[in-house]
C-alpha cells in the first residue's frame, strides 16, 4: 500500500489541506520527508526543486540553520507557556519597524485566524454588520470570506463551501477585483453598513493578479468617505514581495526611485501611530489594519493582526472584541519569525527578485519557443503562468478562470517528473527564496523545453 494509499484511509483525501491534493492536475500527491534550502526530498529519497515554499513561508530557502537553531533553543526553553513572553514583544517590533503602520501587533497562529479577527474587530470598532471582499481573493478558511475565494476553492471550483450559513454568507459582498464602479455602486446600496473592505493588496490566490494603478489608494479613499475600515491581507506578500510587504512596495516606488530599496523605517514609528481616522486617500495612504502570516512565522504556525493603535486596542483585554489562542505567540514560532526576520535584509530580496524575474523570462521563452499560449503575470517577486489565449492581461477573477487547465496539469506533471515541484494549480504563485542559487534555477530552466512540449500536448 501507497503511504497516499494510506493516508486516504485516516485522513479524507489523504491531505491537511485541499491545495496539497493534486485534484486538478491529477495523480498522487508526494510525500515530502525533509527539505533543505531550494530542494525538497520525498520519501523515495527523490530530489525536487522547490518553487512551493510551504505555500509562501519559505523566504530563506527550507530549513536555514540559523532559523532551525533559532527554534532548536527555544524547544530546549520550554514549548509553550500559555504566558507573555519578551520573543513576542521583540517580533512585535520587527513587524512595526518594517511597517510602522502597523503601530500595534496581535499575533495568532495562522493566517485564517488573523483575517477571522480583523473583520471581528472592523465589525467592533464601525458598529456595522457588512464585509466587502473581492473575488478570487482568498483570506482563509473562516465561514465569512469563503465566497468566491480563490485559491484551493477556486482550484475546486467552488463558488464557496458548504456549511456556511446563509445568515453568515449574506454579510459578505462579493465585488470584482478591480472594479471601481462595482465598489461604488455597493457603497451607494449600502449606507453605513459597511464595516470593511478587505483585500489582498497584490492579489495572488487567483493566479497572481496585480492591482492596476491606483486600485489601492482608491480603496483607501472610498473606504474613509464611508467611515468603513480597510484591510489589507499581506499573509501573503508581507515580508515577502519587500522587507515591508506589498504595502511597503508601493510606498517605495511612490517615494523613491525604481530599484533603491526603502530606509529602514524605524524613525517613522512615533509619527505615524495612530495613524487618523479618515485617510487623505493619498497614493501611500494606509490600511487601517494588515494580516500577516506565513514568512513572519518563519515557517512555524505564527500570523498577526497589526494596525491603527486605537482599532487594535478594541482587542480584549482593552477592549470589547474578543480574540484569544492557547498558542498564540508559541515561543517557538516567534524564535523562528525573529531568526527569519532578522536574516531577511535588503540582499534577500533582492536575491529572490533576480531569481524571479530570470525564470519569469525563462519561462516565457520556453512556451514561446514551442508556441504555448500562456500569459506570464508578476507582483513583485510572485508570479503565475496562465496557460491558454490571453490578448490583455487578466485583470480579475473571471479572466482567470479562463485558464487551460489542462494544459497547466500537462506542464505540471512534466516538471514534476524532471525534478521540478510547482504548486499544482495554475490559480497560485510560484514561491522562490534566496537559497534558489544558479545550480536551483538552472535545474528548473532546463526541466521547461520539455514541460512546454508536454503542455502543447506534443510531449
Ligand atoms: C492572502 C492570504 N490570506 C490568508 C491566508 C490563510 O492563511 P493560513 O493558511 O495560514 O490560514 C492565505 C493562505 O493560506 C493567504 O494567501
Ligand atoms: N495560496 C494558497 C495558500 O497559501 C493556501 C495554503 C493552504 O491552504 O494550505
Amino acid at each position: 500500500m501507497s503511504l497516499y494509499q494510506r493516508a486516504c484511509r485516516v485522513i479524507p483525501g489523504g491531505v491537511d489541506s485541499p491545495v496539497r491534493a493534486f485534484g486538478s492536475v491529477g495523480g498522487d500527491p508526494v510525500f515530502i520527508a525533509r527539505a533543505s534550502g531550494p530542494y525538497l526530498y520525498d520519501t523515495d529519497g527523490r530530489e525536487y526543486v522547490d518553487a512551493v515554499g510551504s505555500w509562501g513561508p519559505a523566504l530563506l530557502g527550507h530549513a536555514h540553520p540559523e532559523v532551525v537553531r533559532a527554534v532548536q533553543e527555544a524547544a530546549a526553553r520550554g514549548l509553550s507557556f500559555g504566558a507573555p513572553t519578551e520573543a513576542e514583544v521583540e517580533l512585535a517590533e520587527a513587524v512595526r519597524a518594517r511597517v510602522p503602520e502597523a503601530a500595534k501587533v496581535r499575533f495568532v497562529s495562522t493566517g485564517t485566524e488573523a483575517c477571522m479577527t480583523a473583520i471581528r474587530l472592523a465589525r467592533g470598532a464601525t458598529g456595522r454588520d457588512l464585509i466587502v471582499k473581492f473575488a478570487g481573493c482568498y483570506h482563509g478558511h473562516s465561514d465569512g470570506l469563503l465566497a468566491a475565494a480563490g485559491s484551493g476553492v477556486a482550484t475546486q471550483g467552488l463558488p464557496g463551501s458548504a456549511g456556511v450559513t446563509a445568515a453568515t454568507a449574506g454579510q459578505t459582498i462579493v465585488v470584482p477585483y478591480n472594479d471601481e464602479a462595482a465598489l461604488e455602486a455597493v457603497f451607494d446600496a449600502y449606507p453605513d453598513q459597511i464595516a470593511a473592505v478587505i483585500t489582498e493588496p497584490a492579489p495572488a490566490n487567483m493566479g497572481v493578479v496585480p492591482p492596476a494603478v491606483g486600485f489601492n489608494a482608491f480603496l483607501r479613499a472610498i473606504t474613509a468617505r464611508h467611515g468603513a475600515l480597510l484591510i489589507f491581507d499581506e499573509v501573503l506578500t508581507g515580508f515577502r514581495v519587500h522587507r515591508s510587504g506589498w504595502w511597503g512596495l508601493e510606498r517605495s516606488a511612490v517615494e523613491t526611485p525604481p530599484l533603491v530599496e526603502t530606509p529602514p523605517l524605524v524613525e517613522l514609528v512615533e509619527t505615524t501611530a495612530p495613524a487618523p481616522k479618515a485617510s487623505t486617500g493619498s497614493p501611500n495612504a494606509a490600511p487601517d489594519l494588515f494580516t500577516f502570516g506565513k514568512v513572519v512565522g518563519g515557517g512555524m504556525p505564527l500570523a498577526a493582526i497589526g494596525g491603527r493603535a486605537d482599532v487594535m486596542d478594541l482587542l480584549a483585554p482593552l477592549g470589547p472584541v474578543y480574540q484569544a489562542g492557547t498558542l498564540s505567540g508559541n515561543p517557538l514560532a516567534t524564535a523562528a519569525g525573529i531568526a527569519t526576520l532578522r536574516l531577511a535584509d535588503i540582499n534577500v530580496y533582492a536575491a529572490v527578485d533576480a531569481v524571479s524575474s530570470d525564470l519569469q523570462a525563462a519561462v516565457n521563452e520556453a512556451l514561446f519557443e514551442v508556441g504555448v499560449p500562456h500569459l506570464v503575470q508578476s507582483a513583485g517577486s510572485l508570479f503565475t503562468v496562465f496557460f491558454g489565449d490571453f490578448d490583455r492581461p487578466i485583470t480579475d477573477y473571471a479572466a482567470a478562470q479562463r485558464q487551460d487547465s489542462a494544459a497547466f496539469a500537462r506542464f505540471f506533471h512534466a516538471m514534476l517528473d524532471a525534478g521540478v515541484a510547482l504548486p499544482p494549480s495554475g490559480y497560485e504563485a510560484w514561491f522562490l527564496s534566496a537559497a534558489h542559487d544558479d545550480a536551483a534555477l538552472n535545474r528548473i530552466v532546463e526541466a521547461l523545453p520539455g514541460a512546454a512540449r508536454a503542455a502543447l500536448g506534443a510531449a
